[in-house]
């Protein structure tokens, strides 16, 4: 698409513009140069969609979830979305039918190692379930609403709860490499700074336009959580904190690993945040899990650097513990 550049004037009067080919923009024009314009006319002429950051229509949403309903007789009541190397969880699914993002007209794919592209259905602890075997990130270049539009896909096939699983880097010094952190709130830094995910037209089917995200994460789920994680031996790396979301793709310099810290942040990723609003907006119960995969250096002296393949060796390592974790979890909560 050819796109203009368009610098506008903004006045009290209306907005005015000026192609930036018929003339330099310098000083204060007093008389409109082409016309009065309104911002969406504006928008038009610059071949920007100024919608495009709301994303899929309810409609397009309801299509995408009728294709994907034709590909398997599972009926999911829970939706689960899993972190960098954590994708084995499907393999404790039974019954299953797997469809690849690819075959599914406008879902988006993944390319990120440790995130297959693939949705998996079929029974987990008992209960019919869709697994997302890897997740769309914005630093893949993703707009933020087609981050979570996967969340309200799987709203429209009927799921009631979704469970957000991910890796992250722990910035509470208390914490260790291999800790299992219940979510119990969130920092949305690219939201604060103007990215949230809701931003854009708001169509009310999917939600109201301005959401409450105080108790985001269930407490009830919390706290069975805890309960089965203290069953299974997990409470000397059991955690409950506050996960922040970064753009990314970098990992944090010492400075801003304590900047995260002094916001209150135990831990930091680069996902889950977009997708649990995107879930408490359209009515859905959050679940959300980090594994904590590396420490962020908080100190010059012994600051090291983390990879992504270091991330993904400690998500195998843990698979098993947080298969059981969640596997038991969806066997004992309440639909
Ligand atoms: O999908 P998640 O949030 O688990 O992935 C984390 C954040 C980056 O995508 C990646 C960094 O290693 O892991
Ligand atoms: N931003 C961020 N994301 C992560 N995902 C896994 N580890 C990390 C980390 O240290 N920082």
């Amino acid at each position: 698409m050819h796109k203009v550049v368009i610098n506008v004037i903004i006045d009290f009067d209306g907005i005015l513009s000026v192609p930036n080919d018929a003339m330099p923009i310098s000083g204060v024009y007093k008389q409109p140069v082409i016309t009065k314009l309104k911002r969406r006319e504006i928008v038009v002429m610059a071949g920007i969609d100024d919608m495009s950051s709301s994303g899929y229509s309810f409609d397009e949403v309801q299509s995408i979830a009728e294709n994907i309903k034709s590909h398997t007789k599972i009926q999911p009541k829970i939706g689960i979305v899993c972190g960098s190397g954590l994708g084995d969880l499907a393999n404790h699914v039974t019954n299953s039918d797997t469809i690849c993002y690819s075959q599914i007209p406008k879902f988006p794919v993944s390319t990120v190692p440790g995130h297959d592209g693939k949705l998996v259905f079929g029974l987990l602890g008992g209960k019919p379930v869709v697994l997302m075997r890897g997740r769309i990130h914005y630093y893949e270049g993703h707009p933020m609403w087609r981050v979570a539009v996967p969340v309200r896909i799987m709203k429209a096939l009927g799921i009631t709860t979704v469970i957000l699983t991910n890796a992250a880097g722990g910035l509470n010094p208390e914490y260790k490499t291999g800790d299992i952190m219940i979510i119990k709130d969130h920092i949305d830094l690219p939201g604060l700074t103007g990215e949230c995910v809701l931003i854009g037209k708001n169509d009310e089917r999917f939600g109201p336009r301005f959401p409450a995200t105080v108790n985001t994460y269930d407490q009830s789920l919390q706290d069975l959580a805890k309960t089965i994680a203290e069953k299974l031996g997990y409470a000397k790396i059991l955690r409950q904190g506050t996960y922040v979301m970064v753009g990314g793709p970098t990992f944090e310099t010492v400075a801003e690993s304590r900047l995260l810290r002094l916001f209150g942040a135990d831990a930091v990723g680069m996902s889950t945040v977009p997708e649990a609003i995107v879930a408490r907006h359209c009515g859905l119960r959050v679940f959300g899990i980090s594994l904590i995969t590396d420490m962020c250096p908080q100190d010059y002296n012994v600051s090291r650097a983390t990879t992504h393949e270091e991330v993904l060796l400690v998500g195998e390592r843990r698979a098993k513990d947080l298969q059981k974790l969640v596997t038991s979890l969806v066997e004992q909560m309440n639909d």
